[in-house]
């Protein structure tokens, strides 16, 4: 559903990263792992087409509206209420979500007293799960999660695991960027480490050392 043959980022004359070949079957979830710095963000906006890369090719076989992304930028209308934000956003999908379904996503984070308030005025950790609920009205083909427990409680991040599970076992693929590897890497099928602008693993989580990680810097 998803492949990079040959691509590189280059920012002026920094190479980030270069020669990434891989491809994302429906129902893996992919994880993306490296050092800080290592180019996770900017592999994962590639892939999710947010950005192009400097040479090389993505191609995917899915309409825009059949992913979804979940990173470090929330893409919240600050001046429309969660309710209008979701209402938007399940819109530009093509879903036409009815306000009980729209509150019923809001209540699964915990934001459904908030549904009237402006998203402008939401904590780091609001908006993210504002965004959550967003991912949960679309049930992507394809997801894209960009350390997308950052500024989520307990309670959240349990909501957030909960749905990535469902993901996978519809058939659906994840891409996720993650720095809690001892937590996270046994939820994935699928390891990409990045070091040296280069793929210096890419298979199953099973043959994976993640030891070479704390090895090769702190993460
Ligand atoms: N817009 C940009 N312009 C110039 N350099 C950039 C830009 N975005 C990222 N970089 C540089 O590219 C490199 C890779 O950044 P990136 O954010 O992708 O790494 P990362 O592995 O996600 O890091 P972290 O784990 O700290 O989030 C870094 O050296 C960063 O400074």
């Amino acid at each position: 559903m998803l492949s990079l043959r040959g691509v590189a980022k280059f920012y002026g004359d920094r190479m980030v990263f270069k020669n990434i070949d891989l491809t994302v079957d429906p129902g893996r979830t992919l994880m993306v792992v490296g050092a800080n710095g290592a180019g996770k963000s900017t592999l994962l906006r590639l892939m999710a087409g947010l950005s192009r890369p400097t040479a090389g090719e993505v191609s995917t076989t899915l309409a825009k509206a059949e992913t979804a992304y979940l990173g470090h930028q929330t893409f919240l209308y600050a001046e429309a209420t969660a309710l209008e934000n979701l209402s938007f956003w399940t819109g530009l999908h093509g879903l036409g979500l009815c306000e009980a379904d729209l509150l019923a996503a809001l209540e699964r984070v915990g934001l459904a007293r908030f549904a009237h308030e402006r998203a402008g005025h939401f904590s780091r950790g609001m908006a993210q799960r504002l965004n959550l609920a967003r991912v949960f009205c679309i049930a992507p083909r394809l997801l894209f999660l960009d350390e997308p427990d950052t500024g989520l409680d307990e309670a959240s991040r349990g909501v957030l695991h909960a749905e990535i599970a469902r993901t996978s076992q519809q058939g659906r693929s994840v891409v996720w960027v993650s720095h809690h590897l001892e937590r996270d890497l046994p939820k994935a099928d699928d390891v990409l480490f990045l070091e040296k602008g280069r793929a210096a693993y890419l298979g199953p989580v099973a043959g994976f050392d993640a030891s070479v990680l704390s090895r090769s810097a702190a993460c």
